[in-house]
């Protein structure tokens, strides 16, 4: 990327960005500035870029054939590798699950294998939705199931999860879910206190079917049923990998696959998220949230910038984290059926694109992916806006918000309703970040210039919520295919796992050298 004639550019322009502190700063830039999918806008007029930024913003997009690698993905090509050493060396085709819509224009690509796997998935799921509903299936009293508890960790629960909290609004009447991730016994205790187990499904996730947490909640929980009498065959159900150690039919009430080219954090489209949100909000709007991905996928091969609003969102990225050394991102929704989206993104983007080295295995001379987090507004307003706001440290923000709130259930007070308070909020904080203000006193001065955009529509429904999965999925990949990184594996996962396996061995007694681990333990008095 830094030796690109549109990076030299791009520094060039960095060394005065747009000033939104100046008098009449935002006049004119909210009508300009923004780019929409979906109806989905993306407003930037409050980013320190201006057209000449954007122009050079789309050379390095043309540059780096951000958008050819992109369609290629879809395509099939093999984008998980480091060339010339050993790795996942894979296809992805997180975007194939969602391109079962029979709706491929002239000219672009696809997997057809990978689509027809995610057919005959989705079929399967159809059926056992449908076998659910019509009492086909049940417990062994004949009674229907009313609650799932999904077992799983990182892309196996983050994703699903924050999706299901999203679209809690739509549930399925009387149908509640239930999430163990942590193997802190208490997260499977509380879980396990609160379900009517006689009347719940389990489903187990795990791609590789060997993550310890996934297999020891799997077992806390199988203990519970097999100590209140139930068969868990009758209520277990599970997502892996085909052949995986947890591929075994004989042991579920049904069995779906997710597939190797399917990364963890990118899986919420494919089974993994699937099963979990069929039953809770229903299949019709699980295929509602799958349709909103596909049309981002159709939107992100789209080469004018201003009208791929994932490319813009990656390169405005890129603009902050390289050109400007702003090190974090947060996301901020205005609405707390959002409440774990901000922890989904921070996996499904640090996990990609927190790298060194490129796909030739050299050391980039460049800052990667960027530190994410955030938590629903107006909460956060309360909690650590004021850092955001004076502190030396900048950071970008990424508002999310709807002009209408899901229940429909407001009240008005003082002349104004929740949902028009909650936007002034937003609209305010937005503003203010950008603008600053000036003052006598030195502990009131806002210095501005706080860089953030604005996500927005009409009201967060399956198929945006599909969406806005999508624009931050495809951002992502976006941002590792101009930085000429692997986004796709995540061996800096693997070192934690092998220690702790190593301690593991020390509690039960096997002889293992581990010199730190023994000398810390004994310190913590284990
Ligand atoms: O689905 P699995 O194989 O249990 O993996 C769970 C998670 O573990 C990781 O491999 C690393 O934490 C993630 O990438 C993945 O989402």
């Amino acid at each position: 990327m830094k030796n690109s004639k549109s990076y030299s550019l791009l520094e060039e322009l960095a060394a005065n960005p747009y000033d939104l502190t100046q008098a009449k700063a935002l006049e004119g830039r909210f009508a300009s500035m923004k780019a929409s999918v979906m109806g989905i806008d993306y407003v930037y007029a409050c980013q320190r870029v201006n057209d000449d930024v954007v122009d050079a913003l789309q050379k390095l997009a043309d540059e780096t054939a951000a958008v050819s690698q992109f369609s290629r993905m879809m395509g099939g090509e093999k984008m998980n590798k480091i060339d010339g050493f050993e790795c996942e060396d894979r296809q992805v085709l997180h975007t194939a699950m969602r391109d079962v819509f029979d709706d491929l224009p002239e000219g672009f690509l696809s997997d057809t294998e990978a689509v027809a796997g995610a057919k005959t998935e989705i079929a399967k799921l159809k059926v056992f939705c449908d076998e659910i509903e019509n009492g086909a299936i049940t417990n062994a009293k004949g009674e229907k199931f009313k609650e799932m508890i999904l077992v799983g960790i990182g892309g196996s629960d983050l994703g699903p999860r924050a999706v299901y909290l999203a679209l809690k609004a739509f549930a399925v009447e009387g149908r509640k879910v239930h999430f163990i991730s942590n193997v802190d016994p208490d997260d499977a205790a509380a879980v396990l206190k609160d379900a009517d187990l006689e009347r719940s499904l389990v489903c187990v996730i795990s791609k590789s079917g060997s993550t310890l947490e996934t297999l020891t909640n799997e077992t806390l929980v199988a203990s519970n049923f097999e100590a209140a009498g139930l068969n868990t065959k009758d209520h277990f159900v599970c997502v892996t990998g085909k052949d995986s150690p947890m591929d075994n039919p004989a042991k579920y009430l049904r069995s779906f696959y997710m597939f190797d080219y399917v990364g963890g954090r990118y899986s919420v489209t494919s089974m993994v998220g699937a099963v979990m949100l069929s039953f809770g909000i229903g299949f019709d709007n699980f295929m509602g949230f799958l349709r909103g991905a596909r049309k981002i996928d159709l939107n992100s091969q789209e080469r004018d910038v201003r009208k791929n609003v994932s490319l813009l969102m990656a390169l405005i990225g890129i603009w902050n984290r390289n050109l400007l050394d702003h090190e974090t991102l947060a996301v901020l929704p205005y609405s707390q059926a959002l409440s774990r989206f901000a922890a989904h993104l921070q996996q499904c983007d640090m996990e990609s694109n927190g790298k060194r080295i490129n796909r030739q295995g050299e050391a980039v001379d460049f800052a990667t992916g960027p530190i994410v987090w955030g938590e629903p507004g107006t909460n956060g307003q309360h909690a650590f806006y004021q850092l955001i706001h004076q502190s030396e440290t900048v950071v970008p923000c990424d508002f999310i918000g709807f002009a209408k709130s899901q229940y429909q259930k407001d009240l008005d007070v003082k002349g104004t309703s929740s949902q028009q308070k909650l936007l002034a909020n937003l609209i305010a904080q937005s503003i203010g970040l950008a603008t600053g203000k000036t003052s006598e006193n030195p502990n009131q001065v806002f210095p501005g210039n706080r860089p953030n955009s604005m996500l927005f529509a009409e009201q967060l429904t399956p198929e945006v919520m599909g969406a806005l999965l999508a624009l931050y999925e495809n951002k992502i990949a976006f941002q590792g295919f101009i930085w000429n990184i692997n986004s796709f594996d995540q061996e800096g996962v693997q070192l934690g796992k092998v220690l702790a396996n190593e301690i593991i061995d020390i509690f039960t007694g096997k002889d293992v050298e581990a010199i730190n681990a023994k000398e810390y333990l004994k310190t913590l008095g284990l």
